[in-house]
Protein backbone atom coordinates (compact mmCIF):
# COMPACT_ATOMS: atom_id res chain seq x y z
CA UNK A 1 0.00 0.00 0.00
CA UNK A 2 1.84 3.77 -1.06
CA UNK A 3 -0.27 6.07 1.22
CA UNK A 4 0.72 9.92 0.69
CA UNK A 5 0.57 10.50 4.03
CA UNK A 6 1.66 6.49 5.65
CA UNK A 7 0.99 7.84 9.54
CA UNK A 8 -2.65 7.79 8.49
CA UNK A 9 -2.34 3.84 8.78
CA UNK A 10 -2.10 3.65 12.62
CA UNK A 11 -2.52 0.36 14.61
CA UNK A 12 -2.74 2.08 18.12
CA UNK A 13 -5.64 2.67 20.13
CA UNK A 14 -6.27 6.04 21.39
CA UNK A 15 -7.41 6.30 25.10
CA UNK A 16 -7.73 9.85 26.44
CA UNK A 17 -4.18 11.73 24.49
CA UNK A 18 -2.33 8.46 24.43
CA UNK A 19 -1.66 6.08 21.61
CA UNK A 20 -1.83 2.38 23.16
CA UNK A 21 0.16 -0.15 20.54
CA UNK A 22 -0.50 -3.84 20.69
CA UNK A 23 1.00 -5.15 23.53
CA UNK A 24 3.25 -8.55 22.10
CA UNK A 25 1.50 -11.70 21.28
CA UNK A 26 -1.95 -10.16 22.69
CA UNK A 27 -3.02 -8.00 20.36
CA UNK A 28 -5.90 -8.54 17.24
CA UNK A 29 -4.59 -9.64 14.06
CA UNK A 30 -6.38 -7.62 11.05
CA UNK A 31 -6.20 -9.29 7.94
CA UNK A 32 -6.60 -8.69 4.36
CA UNK A 33 -10.09 -10.78 3.41
CA UNK A 34 -8.44 -10.48 -0.36
CA UNK A 35 -5.57 -12.65 0.25
CA UNK A 36 -5.88 -13.50 4.02
CA UNK A 37 -2.46 -11.86 4.67
CA UNK A 38 -2.09 -10.01 8.26
CA UNK A 39 -1.51 -6.14 8.02
CA UNK A 40 -1.29 -4.98 11.30
CA UNK A 41 -1.99 -5.83 14.99
CA UNK A 42 -4.23 -3.57 16.70
CA UNK A 43 -3.89 -3.87 20.63
CA UNK A 44 -6.86 -5.92 22.81
CA UNK A 45 -7.18 -3.12 25.71
CA UNK A 46 -7.84 -4.23 29.12
CA UNK A 47 -10.72 -3.02 31.29
CA UNK A 48 -9.00 -0.21 33.40
CA UNK A 49 -8.10 1.10 29.55
CA UNK A 50 -11.70 0.93 28.75
CA UNK A 51 -12.51 2.57 32.07
CA UNK A 52 -9.80 5.14 31.12
CA UNK A 53 -11.24 6.25 28.03
CA UNK A 54 -14.82 6.63 30.13
CA UNK A 55 -12.54 8.91 32.73
CA UNK A 56 -10.96 10.57 30.25
CA UNK A 57 -14.20 11.35 28.19
CA UNK A 58 -15.42 12.27 32.14
CA UNK A 59 -12.95 14.87 32.39
CA UNK A 60 -13.72 16.88 29.34
CA UNK A 61 -17.63 16.03 28.91
CA UNK A 62 -18.49 19.37 31.08
CA UNK A 63 -16.13 21.81 28.74
CA UNK A 64 -16.97 20.04 25.67
CA UNK A 65 -20.89 20.66 26.42
CA UNK A 66 -20.20 24.46 27.55
CA UNK A 67 -18.80 25.08 24.33
CA UNK A 68 -20.81 27.29 21.95
CA UNK A 69 -21.94 24.94 19.12
CA UNK A 70 -19.94 26.74 16.65
CA UNK A 71 -16.69 26.15 18.68
CA UNK A 72 -17.56 22.32 17.98
CA UNK A 73 -18.79 22.98 14.36
CA UNK A 74 -15.34 24.49 13.69
CA UNK A 75 -13.60 21.94 14.79
CA UNK A 76 -15.91 18.80 13.11
CA UNK A 77 -15.69 20.96 9.87
CA UNK A 78 -11.94 20.80 10.09
CA UNK A 79 -12.15 17.21 10.67
CA UNK A 80 -14.35 16.93 8.05
CA UNK A 81 -11.96 18.71 5.41
CA UNK A 82 -9.36 16.83 6.60
CA UNK A 83 -10.76 13.20 5.96
CA UNK A 84 -11.99 14.82 2.43
CA UNK A 85 -8.28 15.86 1.47
CA UNK A 86 -7.26 12.73 2.60
CA UNK A 87 -9.74 10.43 1.17
CA UNK A 88 -7.89 8.66 -1.29
CA UNK A 89 -5.26 7.24 1.39
CA UNK A 90 -8.39 6.41 3.91
CA UNK A 91 -9.86 4.83 1.41
CA UNK A 92 -6.70 2.61 0.49
CA UNK A 93 -6.85 1.24 4.58
CA UNK A 94 -10.73 0.59 3.96
CA UNK A 95 -10.17 -1.55 1.15
CA UNK A 96 -6.81 -3.26 2.61
CA UNK A 97 -9.02 -4.31 5.79
CA UNK A 98 -12.39 -4.98 4.07
CA UNK A 99 -11.99 -5.73 0.89
CA UNK A 100 -14.70 -3.25 -1.09
CA UNK A 101 -13.11 -1.75 -3.94
CA UNK A 102 -11.34 1.61 -4.17
CA UNK A 103 -14.07 3.37 -5.37
CA UNK A 104 -16.91 2.27 -3.62
CA UNK A 105 -14.19 2.87 -0.18
CA UNK A 106 -13.75 6.15 -1.30
CA UNK A 107 -18.08 7.01 -2.02
CA UNK A 108 -18.10 5.50 1.62
CA UNK A 109 -15.76 7.92 2.97
CA UNK A 110 -16.98 11.14 1.18
CA UNK A 111 -20.21 9.85 1.46
CA UNK A 112 -20.35 9.81 4.99
CA UNK A 113 -18.23 12.67 5.99
CA UNK A 114 -20.98 14.15 4.61
CA UNK A 115 -22.33 13.58 8.00
CA UNK A 116 -20.14 15.26 9.92
CA UNK A 117 -20.44 18.48 7.81
CA UNK A 118 -24.09 18.55 8.03
CA UNK A 119 -24.47 17.64 11.80
CA UNK A 120 -21.63 20.60 12.38
CA UNK A 121 -24.50 22.46 11.32
CA UNK A 122 -27.38 20.79 12.77
CA UNK A 123 -25.35 21.67 16.20
CA UNK A 124 -26.13 25.02 15.82
CA UNK A 125 -29.63 24.25 15.32
CA UNK A 126 -31.26 22.57 18.40
CA UNK A 127 -33.52 24.76 19.39
CA UNK A 128 -35.88 24.48 22.94
CA UNK A 129 -39.12 25.47 23.21
CA UNK A 130 -41.36 28.37 24.57
CA UNK A 131 -44.68 26.40 25.25
CA UNK A 132 -48.17 28.43 25.76
CA UNK A 133 -48.62 28.02 29.44
CA UNK A 134 -52.01 26.58 30.52
CA UNK A 135 -51.73 29.06 33.67
CA UNK A 136 -51.18 32.92 33.65
CA UNK A 137 -48.98 32.89 36.08
CA UNK A 138 -46.98 30.18 34.84
CA UNK A 139 -44.40 29.43 31.90
CA UNK A 140 -43.28 26.36 30.28
CA UNK A 141 -40.07 26.03 28.74
CA UNK A 142 -37.96 23.15 27.11
CA UNK A 143 -34.00 22.99 26.96
CA UNK A 144 -32.70 20.61 24.84
CA UNK A 145 -29.33 19.60 26.43
CA UNK A 146 -26.32 17.13 25.23
CA UNK A 147 -26.97 13.84 26.40
CA UNK A 148 -23.98 12.51 28.48
CA UNK A 149 -21.19 10.51 27.40
CA UNK A 150 -21.72 8.27 24.74
CA UNK A 151 -20.28 4.74 23.41
CA UNK A 152 -20.46 3.51 19.60
CA UNK A 153 -20.15 -0.43 18.14
CA UNK A 154 -19.91 -0.35 14.81
CA UNK A 155 -19.35 -2.90 12.42
CA UNK A 156 -17.20 -3.75 9.31
CA UNK A 157 -19.19 -3.46 6.47
CA UNK A 158 -18.54 0.11 6.59
CA UNK A 159 -16.07 0.82 8.46
CA UNK A 160 -15.67 4.69 8.27
CA UNK A 161 -19.39 5.26 7.59
CA UNK A 162 -20.60 3.71 10.26
CA UNK A 163 -18.41 6.15 12.67
CA UNK A 164 -19.09 9.45 11.23
CA UNK A 165 -22.46 8.78 11.79
CA UNK A 166 -22.36 8.35 15.08
CA UNK A 167 -19.75 10.86 16.03
CA UNK A 168 -21.31 13.76 14.21
CA UNK A 169 -24.63 13.74 16.17
CA UNK A 170 -23.05 13.42 19.11
CA UNK A 171 -19.96 16.08 18.86
CA UNK A 172 -22.34 18.43 17.36
CA UNK A 173 -24.33 18.22 20.55
CA UNK A 174 -21.42 18.76 22.99
CA UNK A 175 -21.12 14.69 23.62
CA UNK A 176 -17.89 12.97 24.20
CA UNK A 177 -17.96 9.53 22.12
CA UNK A 178 -15.90 6.29 22.46
CA UNK A 179 -15.82 4.09 19.66
CA UNK A 180 -15.29 0.30 19.61
CA UNK A 181 -14.94 -0.39 16.15
CA UNK A 182 -15.24 -4.24 14.55
CA UNK A 183 -11.75 -6.14 15.12
CA UNK A 184 -12.02 -7.23 11.18
CA UNK A 185 -12.19 -3.51 10.59
CA UNK A 186 -10.30 -1.26 12.99
CA UNK A 187 -7.44 0.60 10.65
CA UNK A 188 -10.51 2.75 9.36
CA UNK A 189 -11.44 3.92 12.72
CA UNK A 190 -7.58 4.28 13.78
CA UNK A 191 -6.94 7.22 10.56
CA UNK A 192 -10.29 8.53 11.63
CA UNK A 193 -8.94 9.42 15.55
CA UNK A 194 -5.22 10.17 13.75
CA UNK A 195 -7.26 13.02 11.74
CA UNK A 196 -9.15 13.73 14.76
CA UNK A 197 -6.43 14.53 16.82
CA UNK A 198 -4.99 16.62 14.24
CA UNK A 199 -8.14 18.37 13.53
CA UNK A 200 -8.06 19.41 17.61
CA UNK A 201 -10.58 17.76 19.30
CA UNK A 202 -9.69 18.15 22.41
CA UNK A 203 -7.88 15.01 24.07
CA UNK A 204 -11.32 12.69 25.52
CA UNK A 205 -13.52 13.77 23.36
CA UNK A 206 -12.89 11.32 20.56
CA UNK A 207 -11.46 7.90 21.62
CA UNK A 208 -11.07 4.50 19.68
CA UNK A 209 -10.91 1.57 21.68
CA UNK A 210 -10.16 -2.11 20.44
CA UNK A 211 -10.15 -5.33 22.01
CA UNK A 212 -12.71 -8.29 23.07
CA UNK A 213 -16.12 -7.33 22.15
CA UNK A 214 -18.06 -8.57 24.88
CA UNK A 215 -15.98 -7.31 27.95
CA UNK A 216 -15.54 -3.54 26.52
CA UNK A 217 -19.41 -4.01 25.72
CA UNK A 218 -20.15 -5.17 29.44
CA UNK A 219 -18.38 -2.22 30.45
CA UNK A 220 -20.22 0.31 28.59
CA UNK A 221 -23.38 -0.96 29.42
CA UNK A 222 -23.03 -1.02 33.06
CA UNK A 223 -20.91 2.22 33.61
CA UNK A 224 -23.13 4.85 34.99
CA UNK A 225 -20.92 7.23 33.14
CA UNK A 226 -21.76 6.10 29.90
CA UNK A 227 -25.32 7.92 29.14
CA UNK A 228 -25.82 6.11 25.99
CA UNK A 229 -24.65 4.13 22.77
CA UNK A 230 -25.16 3.28 19.45
CA UNK A 231 -24.77 0.22 17.60
CA UNK A 232 -24.90 -1.05 14.19
CA UNK A 233 -24.71 -4.74 13.25
CA UNK A 234 -26.64 -8.20 14.35
CA UNK A 235 -30.04 -8.27 15.65
CA UNK A 236 -28.79 -11.10 18.28
CA UNK A 237 -26.11 -8.40 19.81
CA UNK A 238 -28.78 -5.44 19.56
CA UNK A 239 -30.35 -7.77 21.77
CA UNK A 240 -27.88 -8.83 24.15
CA UNK A 241 -26.90 -4.63 24.46
CA UNK A 242 -30.58 -3.65 25.29
CA UNK A 243 -30.40 -6.51 28.11
CA UNK A 244 -27.43 -6.02 29.33
CA UNK A 245 -28.07 -2.38 29.42
CA UNK A 246 -31.34 -2.83 31.21
CA UNK A 247 -30.43 -1.91 34.77
CA UNK A 248 -29.26 1.40 33.68
CA UNK A 249 -32.35 2.18 31.66
CA UNK A 250 -29.73 3.29 28.82
CA UNK A 251 -30.85 4.97 25.99
CA UNK A 252 -29.80 2.59 22.77
CA UNK A 253 -29.75 3.47 19.38
CA UNK A 254 -29.63 0.15 17.93
CA UNK A 255 -29.21 -0.25 13.71
CA UNK A 256 -29.83 -3.56 13.14
CA UNK A 257 -30.13 -6.28 10.50
CA UNK A 258 -32.98 -6.09 7.56
CA UNK A 259 -34.19 -8.71 5.06
CA UNK A 260 -35.05 -5.30 2.43
CA UNK A 261 -37.77 -6.78 0.25
CA UNK A 262 -37.45 -5.34 -3.65
CA UNK A 263 -40.53 -5.35 -5.81
CA UNK A 264 -40.80 -4.76 -8.67
CA UNK A 265 -43.86 -4.36 -10.83
CA UNK A 266 -45.79 -4.87 -13.79
CA UNK A 267 -45.49 -1.28 -15.04
CA UNK A 268 -42.32 -0.67 -13.43
CA UNK A 269 -38.93 0.76 -16.44
CA UNK A 270 -37.77 -2.35 -16.13
CA UNK A 271 -34.13 -1.79 -17.18
CA UNK A 272 -34.23 0.86 -14.40
CA UNK A 273 -35.03 -1.67 -12.21
CA UNK A 274 -32.62 -4.01 -13.37
CA UNK A 275 -30.05 -0.80 -12.39
CA UNK A 276 -31.63 -0.23 -9.28
CA UNK A 277 -31.62 -4.28 -8.50
CA UNK A 278 -27.37 -4.12 -9.01
CA UNK A 279 -27.22 -1.36 -6.70
CA UNK A 280 -29.00 -2.53 -3.73
CA UNK A 281 -28.33 -6.13 -4.19
CA UNK A 282 -24.61 -6.08 -5.02
CA UNK A 283 -22.79 -3.11 -3.24
CA UNK A 284 -20.36 -4.29 -0.68
CA UNK A 285 -21.11 -7.55 -2.26
CA UNK A 286 -24.13 -7.67 -0.76
CA UNK A 287 -22.67 -7.06 2.75
CA UNK A 288 -24.99 -4.18 3.86
CA UNK A 289 -27.99 -3.82 6.23
CA UNK A 290 -30.10 -2.42 3.38
CA UNK A 291 -29.36 -4.75 0.94
CA UNK A 292 -31.77 -6.14 -1.04
CA UNK A 293 -32.53 -9.38 0.28
CA UNK A 294 -35.88 -10.93 -1.57
CA UNK A 295 -36.35 -9.35 -4.82
CA UNK A 296 -40.50 -9.95 -6.06
CA UNK A 297 -41.31 -9.67 -9.76
CA UNK A 298 -44.76 -9.68 -10.98
CA UNK A 299 -44.93 -13.34 -12.73
CA UNK A 300 -45.73 -11.48 -16.32
CA UNK A 301 -42.46 -9.97 -16.26
CA UNK A 302 -40.44 -12.13 -13.67
CA UNK A 303 -38.46 -14.23 -16.74
CA UNK A 304 -37.15 -11.06 -18.71
CA UNK A 305 -36.16 -9.49 -15.47
CA UNK A 306 -34.65 -12.11 -14.25
CA UNK A 307 -32.56 -12.48 -17.34
CA UNK A 308 -31.69 -9.39 -17.33
CA UNK A 309 -30.46 -9.23 -14.20
CA UNK A 310 -28.26 -12.50 -14.22
CA UNK A 311 -26.77 -11.16 -17.07
CA UNK A 312 -25.39 -7.80 -15.26
CA UNK A 313 -24.64 -10.01 -12.45
CA UNK A 314 -22.56 -12.22 -14.33
CA UNK A 315 -20.70 -9.02 -16.11
CA UNK A 316 -19.86 -7.86 -12.72
CA UNK A 317 -15.87 -8.25 -12.54
CA UNK A 318 -14.51 -9.70 -9.55
CA UNK A 319 -10.98 -8.79 -8.26
CA UNK A 320 -8.56 -7.09 -5.47
CA UNK A 321 -10.37 -3.83 -4.47
CA UNK A 322 -7.15 -1.77 -4.95
CA UNK A 323 -7.13 -3.14 -8.79
CA UNK A 324 -8.72 -1.00 -11.32
CA UNK A 325 -12.47 -1.16 -12.28
CA UNK A 326 -12.96 -4.04 -9.54
CA UNK A 327 -16.28 -4.20 -9.32
CA UNK A 328 -16.98 -6.66 -6.24
CA UNK A 329 -14.28 -7.95 -3.49
CA UNK A 330 -14.41 -10.75 -1.48
CA UNK A 331 -16.91 -11.66 1.10
CA UNK A 332 -15.65 -10.32 5.09
CA UNK A 333 -14.60 -13.85 6.05
CA UNK A 334 -15.57 -17.93 5.72
CA UNK A 335 -18.79 -17.74 7.79
CA UNK A 336 -19.90 -15.63 5.21
CA UNK A 337 -19.65 -18.07 2.39
CA UNK A 338 -20.64 -20.68 4.66
CA UNK A 339 -24.25 -18.49 4.97
CA UNK A 340 -24.79 -17.75 1.34
CA UNK A 341 -24.09 -21.42 0.55
CA UNK A 342 -26.81 -22.70 3.23
CA UNK A 343 -28.99 -20.29 1.67
CA UNK A 344 -28.57 -21.45 -2.22
CA UNK A 345 -28.80 -25.08 -1.07
CA UNK A 346 -31.83 -24.10 0.23
CA UNK A 347 -33.37 -22.32 -2.42
CA UNK A 348 -32.25 -25.21 -4.31
CA UNK A 349 -33.88 -27.76 -2.41
CA UNK A 350 -37.30 -26.31 -2.58
CA UNK A 351 -37.34 -25.80 -6.25
CA UNK A 352 -35.11 -22.67 -7.48
CA UNK A 353 -33.32 -22.39 -10.79
CA UNK A 354 -29.94 -21.18 -10.72
CA UNK A 355 -29.22 -18.80 -13.46
CA UNK A 356 -25.57 -17.09 -12.80
CA UNK A 357 -23.08 -17.91 -10.05
CA UNK A 358 -23.95 -19.86 -7.08
CA UNK A 359 -20.04 -21.47 -6.13
CA UNK A 360 -17.27 -20.05 -4.50
CA UNK A 361 -14.93 -18.11 -7.08
CA UNK A 362 -11.64 -19.33 -8.65
CA UNK A 363 -9.71 -17.08 -6.61
CA UNK A 364 -10.75 -19.21 -3.79
CA UNK A 365 -10.78 -17.71 -0.02
CA UNK A 366 -13.88 -16.02 0.74
CA UNK A 367 -14.46 -15.02 -3.05
CA UNK A 368 -18.44 -16.16 -4.14
CA UNK A 369 -19.60 -15.44 -7.63
CA UNK A 370 -22.45 -12.92 -7.71
CA UNK A 371 -25.41 -15.26 -7.44
CA UNK A 372 -28.84 -14.89 -8.94
CA UNK A 373 -32.01 -17.68 -9.14
CA UNK A 374 -35.40 -17.77 -9.77
CA UNK A 375 -38.89 -19.93 -9.13
CA UNK A 376 -37.40 -19.32 -5.07
CA UNK A 377 -40.39 -20.28 -2.93
CA UNK A 378 -41.51 -17.62 -0.51
CA UNK A 379 -40.91 -19.68 2.41
CA UNK A 380 -36.80 -20.36 1.49
CA UNK A 381 -34.33 -19.68 4.29
CA UNK A 382 -33.27 -16.55 2.11
CA UNK A 383 -36.71 -15.25 1.85
CA UNK A 384 -36.37 -15.37 5.76
CA UNK A 385 -33.07 -14.47 6.52
CA UNK A 386 -30.68 -11.83 6.48
CA UNK A 387 -28.08 -13.57 3.62
CA UNK A 388 -25.32 -10.31 3.74
CA UNK A 389 -23.78 -11.69 0.59
CA UNK A 390 -24.01 -11.92 -3.41
CA UNK A 391 -27.27 -13.52 -3.96
CA UNK A 392 -30.44 -12.06 -5.68
CA UNK A 393 -33.49 -14.84 -4.89
CA UNK A 394 -36.12 -13.95 -7.73
CA UNK A 395 -39.63 -14.76 -6.36
CA UNK A 396 -42.68 -13.86 -8.62
CA UNK A 397 -46.09 -12.47 -7.30
CA UNK A 398 -49.31 -11.79 -8.96
CA UNK A 399 -50.92 -9.21 -7.74
CA UNK A 400 -49.76 -6.17 -5.30
CA UNK A 401 -51.44 -7.24 -2.53
CA UNK A 402 -49.85 -10.15 -2.61
CA UNK A 403 -46.49 -8.21 -3.03
CA UNK A 404 -47.08 -5.98 -0.34
CA UNK A 405 -47.76 -9.21 2.15
CA UNK A 406 -44.98 -10.77 1.09
CA UNK A 407 -42.74 -7.92 1.74
CA UNK A 408 -44.31 -7.23 4.96
CA UNK A 409 -44.50 -11.01 6.01
CA UNK A 410 -40.88 -10.19 8.02
CA UNK A 411 -39.89 -9.69 11.67
CA UNK A 412 -37.53 -6.97 10.11
CA UNK A 413 -38.18 -3.47 8.70
CA UNK A 414 -35.39 -1.52 8.07
CA UNK A 415 -35.17 -1.00 3.97
CA UNK A 416 -37.57 -1.99 1.24
CA UNK A 417 -37.00 -1.25 -2.02
CA UNK A 418 -40.29 -0.84 -5.53
CA UNK A 419 -40.30 0.21 -8.90
CA UNK A 420 -43.40 1.60 -10.27
CA UNK A 421 -44.41 4.39 -12.96
CA UNK A 422 -47.87 4.57 -11.88
CA UNK A 423 -48.41 7.02 -9.39
CA UNK A 424 -51.21 6.06 -7.22
CA UNK A 425 -49.30 2.63 -6.69
CA UNK A 426 -46.46 4.66 -5.64
CA UNK A 427 -48.16 6.48 -2.96
CA UNK A 428 -50.06 2.76 -1.67
CA UNK A 429 -47.44 0.51 -1.64
CA UNK A 430 -45.05 3.26 0.24
CA UNK A 431 -47.44 3.92 2.73
CA UNK A 432 -48.44 -0.13 2.73
CA UNK A 433 -44.84 -1.34 3.58
CA UNK A 434 -43.61 -1.72 7.00
CA UNK A 435 -40.21 -0.18 6.94
CA UNK A 436 -38.04 3.06 7.83
CA UNK A 437 -36.91 3.49 4.36
CA UNK A 438 -38.87 2.82 0.54
CA UNK A 439 -36.84 3.08 -2.29
CA UNK A 440 -39.20 4.38 -4.92
CA UNK A 441 -37.46 3.86 -8.54
CA UNK A 442 -34.12 3.95 -6.85
CA UNK A 443 -31.86 1.59 -5.22
CA UNK A 444 -29.60 3.72 -3.52
CA UNK A 445 -30.99 5.31 -0.37
CA UNK A 446 -28.44 6.90 2.01
CA UNK A 447 -27.46 10.33 2.58
CA UNK A 448 -26.97 12.82 5.59
CA UNK A 449 -30.15 14.95 4.90
CA UNK A 450 -32.60 11.68 5.29
CA UNK A 451 -33.74 9.91 8.26
CA UNK A 452 -31.91 6.97 8.11
CA UNK A 453 -32.73 3.84 9.96
CA UNK A 454 -35.61 0.98 10.82
CA UNK A 455 -38.92 -0.50 12.46
CA UNK A 456 -39.76 -3.50 13.96
CA UNK A 457 -36.53 -5.62 14.88
CA UNK A 458 -34.38 -3.40 12.55
CA UNK A 459 -33.81 -1.18 15.43
CA UNK A 460 -34.20 2.32 17.61
CA UNK A 461 -33.50 5.81 16.24
CA UNK A 462 -32.36 7.65 13.15
CA UNK A 463 -29.10 8.72 11.84
CA UNK A 464 -28.81 11.58 9.60
CA UNK A 465 -31.28 14.22 8.93
CA UNK A 466 -32.49 16.48 11.59
CA UNK A 467 -33.65 14.23 13.63
CA UNK A 468 -30.77 12.56 13.78
CA UNK A 469 -29.27 14.80 16.47
CA UNK A 470 -32.25 14.11 18.51
CA UNK A 471 -31.25 11.23 19.85
CA UNK A 472 -27.94 12.45 21.41
CA UNK A 473 -30.00 14.94 23.42
CA UNK A 474 -32.19 15.09 26.67
CA UNK A 475 -35.54 17.12 27.24
CA UNK A 476 -35.53 19.43 29.68
CA UNK A 477 -38.96 21.15 30.93
CA UNK A 478 -38.40 24.02 33.33
CA UNK A 479 -41.73 25.21 34.93
CA UNK A 480 -41.82 28.39 36.14
CA UNK A 481 -44.47 29.37 38.29
CA UNK A 482 -45.36 32.92 40.40
CA UNK A 483 -44.69 34.88 37.71
N1 LIG B 1 -26.76 -3.65 10.38
C1 LIG B 1 -25.61 -3.85 9.75
O1 LIG B 1 -25.13 -3.03 9.01
C2 LIG B 1 -24.84 -5.07 10.03
C3 LIG B 1 -25.47 -6.28 10.16
N2 LIG B 1 -24.74 -7.37 10.39
C4 LIG B 1 -25.45 -8.67 10.43
O2 LIG B 1 -24.89 -9.46 11.44
C5 LIG B 1 -24.34 -10.66 10.91
C6 LIG B 1 -23.13 -11.04 11.71
O3 LIG B 1 -22.09 -10.07 11.55
P1 LIG B 1 -21.13 -9.75 12.76
O4 LIG B 1 -19.91 -9.07 12.32
O5 LIG B 1 -20.93 -11.02 13.54
O6 LIG B 1 -21.99 -8.68 13.57
P2 LIG B 1 -21.88 -8.31 15.10
O7 LIG B 1 -23.16 -7.72 15.51
O8 LIG B 1 -21.34 -9.46 15.88
O9 LIG B 1 -20.71 -7.19 15.10
C7 LIG B 1 -20.91 -5.82 15.01
C8 LIG B 1 -20.12 -5.09 16.09
O10 LIG B 1 -20.55 -5.54 17.38
C9 LIG B 1 -19.44 -5.99 18.13
N3 LIG B 1 -19.88 -7.00 19.08
C10 LIG B 1 -20.01 -8.34 18.89
N4 LIG B 1 -20.42 -8.92 20.03
C11 LIG B 1 -20.54 -7.94 20.95
C12 LIG B 1 -20.92 -7.89 22.31
N5 LIG B 1 -21.27 -8.99 22.99
N6 LIG B 1 -20.92 -6.70 22.94
C13 LIG B 1 -20.57 -5.58 22.30
N7 LIG B 1 -20.19 -5.55 21.01
C14 LIG B 1 -20.20 -6.71 20.34
C15 LIG B 1 -18.46 -6.46 17.09
O11 LIG B 1 -17.17 -6.53 17.64
P3 LIG B 1 -16.09 -7.60 17.13
O12 LIG B 1 -15.90 -7.29 15.69
O13 LIG B 1 -14.90 -7.30 17.96
O14 LIG B 1 -16.69 -8.95 17.36
C16 LIG B 1 -18.62 -5.37 16.05
O15 LIG B 1 -17.93 -4.20 16.47
C17 LIG B 1 -24.09 -10.34 9.45
O16 LIG B 1 -24.05 -11.47 8.66
C18 LIG B 1 -25.27 -9.46 9.14
O17 LIG B 1 -26.40 -10.26 8.92
C19 LIG B 1 -23.37 -7.31 10.54
C20 LIG B 1 -22.71 -6.15 10.42
C21 LIG B 1 -23.40 -4.92 10.11
O1 LIG C 1 -25.20 -1.30 6.08
C1 LIG C 1 -25.34 -0.36 6.84
O2 LIG C 1 -25.31 -0.51 8.06
C2 LIG C 1 -25.49 1.04 6.37
C3 LIG C 1 -25.64 1.22 4.89
C4 LIG C 1 -25.11 2.55 4.49
C5 LIG C 1 -25.30 2.84 3.05
O3 LIG C 1 -26.22 2.34 2.45
O4 LIG C 1 -24.49 3.61 2.52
Amino acid sequence: MKLNDPTLFCADALVGGNWIAADGPDGIAVTNPADGSVIATVPSLSEADIQGAIAAAKAVRADWAARPARQRAALLRRWHDLIVENADDLAQILTVEQGKPLAEAKGEILSNAAYLEWFAEEGKRIYGEVVPSPAPDRRVIVLKQPIGICAAITPWNFPNGMITRKAGPALAAGCPIIVKPASQTPLSALSLAVLAERAGLPAGVFQVVTGKASMIGHVFCKSPDIAKISFTGSTEVGRWLIRESADDIKKLSLELGGNAPFLVFEDADLDAAVEGAMIAKFRNSGQTCVCANRIYVHENIVEAFAKRLAKAASELKLGSGTQPCVEQGPLIDMAAVDKIEAHIADALDRGARLLTGGQRHALGGSWFEPTVMVDVSSDALVAREETFAPLAPIISFSTEAEAIALANDSEFGLAAYFYSRDLARVFRVAEALETGIVGINTGMIANEAAPFGGIKQSGLGREGSRHGIEDYVEMKYLCIAGL
